[in-house]
C-alpha cells in the first residue's frame, strides 16, 4: 500500500520505517528540512535503539522517503498524522496547532477514499472535529484515530509487536471501510493474532489518555509509598517485589524513585485534567492533580537529600549528575526529572556537572547555563557528591571501588534504586535513595 507519514518525531520517523518494513510503500512528511535531510541519508535524528539500522535497511529497498513537501503525499492511501501536542505554555491544555496545520495541509492533497489516521495523542473530541473536516472538505476521504503506545528505548519492537491495535472507526460502512484499510495496512501485525480493540472516535482517544494516566498513577503511587518508607525506615523496593507478586498489581511499573518525565506522561495527564474539565467532568480527574503533585515532589526531595549529605549546604560543593535524558536508552529530555534537579542544585549554589552517554548535545542545548562532561569519570573528578539520575545500564554497572578513586567525597545518591546498596556501602561510600535506608 501506498502510505504517508505526517510529523517524522519519535512517533512518525519510527513509524513510517516500521511500515516501510512490513512491505509498504511510505512518505514520510515534515516540516523540519533537517530532520528530513538527516532521515534521507539513513542518520537517525534522535538516539532510538534499532532505528537506525531499520531505518537503512528501509531506506535500501526503495520503499521509503522523506520529504517536506506535503503534495508528495497525494497518492497515497491512508495518511497517518503524527505530529506532536506539546502543554500549552503556562495551561495544562494540549497546544493543538500542529495537529490543526497538518491535517489542513492534508485537505489540499486528499483523494476520495484516501483515510487519515490519526495517531497523536489528543484531547478526547478531536477525532470527530477532525472528522467533519475532511468530509466537508474531501467527500468521500474518511478519518480514524488509531492511537500509538510504543515506549521511546523499546519503540521499534513496540511498533512492530505492539501489545494491541486501537481502530477508532466511524460509524456504518464508513467504519467498515475504515477497517478494512487499517487491517490491510497493519496486515501482518493483525495475521499474528495481535488484539484488535475496534470503537468510536471518543473510546480510542479516551484509551490513551487512560493507559498513559493510569502508568503515571501507577508511578505515583510507589513513589507515595517511598515517601512513607523514608518516614518509617522501610524499603520501598522490598515493598515494591512483596506487592508486586500478586499479578493484580504486577511489579512492572513500580520503580520508586524520581519519578515520571518526558515528552508524554506528563503533559498527557494534565491534558486530560484540562479536557475533563472542559467537558464539566473535571472531578473525575481531581486525583491525577495529586500524581503530578506527588511526582514534582520526588524531584524536590532529591535536591534537599543532595543538601542534606553535602553537610546542609550546596554551596560551592561539586554535585556529579549520571544521566540527563527522562529515561535510559533515549536522548529525549522533554521535561527530564534529572536536568530539572541539575538545574535546581546549581541554583542552590552547587557547582554541577551533567554527563549522558546520549542526552548531552541536546541538553546543551536547551540548557546551555549547565556544565558537561563525556564520561561519568570525567564528571564526578573531585566531586562532593554523585547523583545517579537516569539509570543507564552503564552507571548501573559502575564499579564502586574504581569509582570511587575520582570522586572527593565518597557520597552517591541513588535517584532510581538502580544501584546494588550492598556493593556500593562495602566500597566505602555513604549511600542515600528515594524510599530506602541510607547505606
Ligand atoms: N514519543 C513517543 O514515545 C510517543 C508519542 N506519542 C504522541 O505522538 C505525537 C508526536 O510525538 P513525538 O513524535 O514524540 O513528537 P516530536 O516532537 O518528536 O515530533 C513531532 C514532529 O512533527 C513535526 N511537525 C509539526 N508540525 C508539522 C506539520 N504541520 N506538518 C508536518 N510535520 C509537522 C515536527 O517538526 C516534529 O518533527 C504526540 O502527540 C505524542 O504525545 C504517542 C506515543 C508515543
Ligand atoms: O504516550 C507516550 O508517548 C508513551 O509514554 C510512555 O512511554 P515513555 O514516555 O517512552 O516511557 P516510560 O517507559 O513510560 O517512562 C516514562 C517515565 O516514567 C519513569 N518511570 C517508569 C517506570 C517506573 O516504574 N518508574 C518510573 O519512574 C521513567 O523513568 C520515565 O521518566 C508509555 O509507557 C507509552 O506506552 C506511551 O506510548
Amino acid at each position: 500500500m501506498k502510505l504517508s507519514v505526517i510529523g517524522c518525531g519519535y512517533l512518525g520517523a519510527v513509524h513510517a520505517a516500521s511500515m516501510a518494513e512490513l512491505g509498504h510503500d511510505v512518505v514520510g512528511i515534515d516540516v523540519d528540512e533537517r530532520k528530513v535531510g538527516a532521515l534521507s541519508q539513513g542518520t537517525a535524528p534522535f538516539h532510538e535503539p534499532g532505528f537506525e539500522e531499520l531505518l537503512e535497511r528501509t531506506l535500501a529497498t526503495g520503499r521509503l522517503r522523506f520529504s517536506t513537501d506535503f503534495a508528495d503525499a497525494a497518492g497515497s492511501s491512508v495518511h497517518f498524522v503524527c505530529v506532536g501536542t506539546p502543554q500549552k505554555r503556562g495551561e495544562y491544555a494540549a497546544d493543538m496547532r500542529y495537529v490543526q496545520g497538518a491535517v489542513e495541509s492534508l485537505l489540499d492533497i486528499l483523494a476520495p477514499g484516501d483515510l487519515v489516521v490519526g495517531k497523536s495523542t489528543v484531547p478526547v473530541g478531536t477525532a470527530g472535529y477532525l472528522a467533519e473536516l475532511v468530509e466537508g472538505k474531501v467527500p468521500g476521504a474518511l478519518l480514524a484515530w488509531n492511537p500509538e503506545f510504543l515506549r521511546e528505548g523499546f519503540a521499534v519492537q513496540d511498533t512492530l509487536h505492539p501489545d494491541r491495535l486501537v481502530y477508532g472507526l466511524p460509524a456504518g460502512a464508513d467504519g467498515a471501510t475504515a477497517r478494512a484499510l487499517l487491517d490491510e495496512v497493519y496486515a501482518t501485525i493483525v495475521d499474528r493474532g495481535t488484539p484488535k480493540v475496534e470503537s468510536d472516535y471518543a473510546t480510542a482517544e479516551m484509551v490513551k489518555t487512560a493507559a498513559n494516566s493510569f502508568l503515571a498513577t501507577k508511578i505515583s503511587f510507589i513513589n507515595a509509598m517511598a515517601e512513607l518508607c523514608e518516614a518509617t525506615g522501610a524499603d520501598v523496593k522490598l515493598l515494591a517485589d512483596a506487592i508486586g507478586y500478586d499479578d493484580r498489581i504486577g511489579r512492572k511499573f513500580l520503580n520508586a524513585g524520581l519519578g515520571f518525565g518526558g515528552g508524554c506522561l506528563p503533559k498527557d495527564i494534565r491534558a486530560f485534567m484540562a479536557r475533563a474539565g472542559e467537558l464539566g467532568a473535571d472531578q473525575a480527574l481531581t486525583f491525577l492533580r495529586e500524581v503530578d503533585n506527588i511526582n514534582m515532589r520526588r524531584r524536590i526531595r532529591m535536591v534537599e537529600l543532595a543538601r542534606e549529605v553535602c553537610d546542609g549546604s550546596l554551596l560551592g560543593k561539586r554535585v556529579a549528575v549520571l544521566g540527563a535524558a527522562f529515561k535510559p536508552d533515549s536522548d529525549d529530555i522533554r521535561d527530564s526529572p534529572a536536568l530539572n534537579v541539575a538545574a535546581q542544585l546549581q541554583l542552590q549554589g552547587a557547582v554541577v556537572r551533567v554527563t549522558d552517554p546520549a542526552a548531552v548535545e541536546n541538553s546543551r542545548r536547551q540548557w546551555p547555563q549547565l556544565d558537561y562532561a563525556e564520561t561519568a569519570e570525567e564528571a564526578a573528578q573531585g566531586a562532593d557528591a554523585v547523583l545517579v539520575l537516569t539509570e543507564w545500564k552503564q552507571y548501573r554497572e559502575l564499579d564502586p571501588v574504581e569509582f570511587g578513586k575520582v570522586v572527593k567525597q565518597k557520597r552517591v545518591l541513588d535517584g532510581r534504586n538502580a544501584l546494588d546498596l550492598d556493593a556500593w556501602t562495602a566500597a566505602g561510600w555513604t549511600y542515600r535513595a528515594l524510599g530506602r535506608r541510607a547505606g
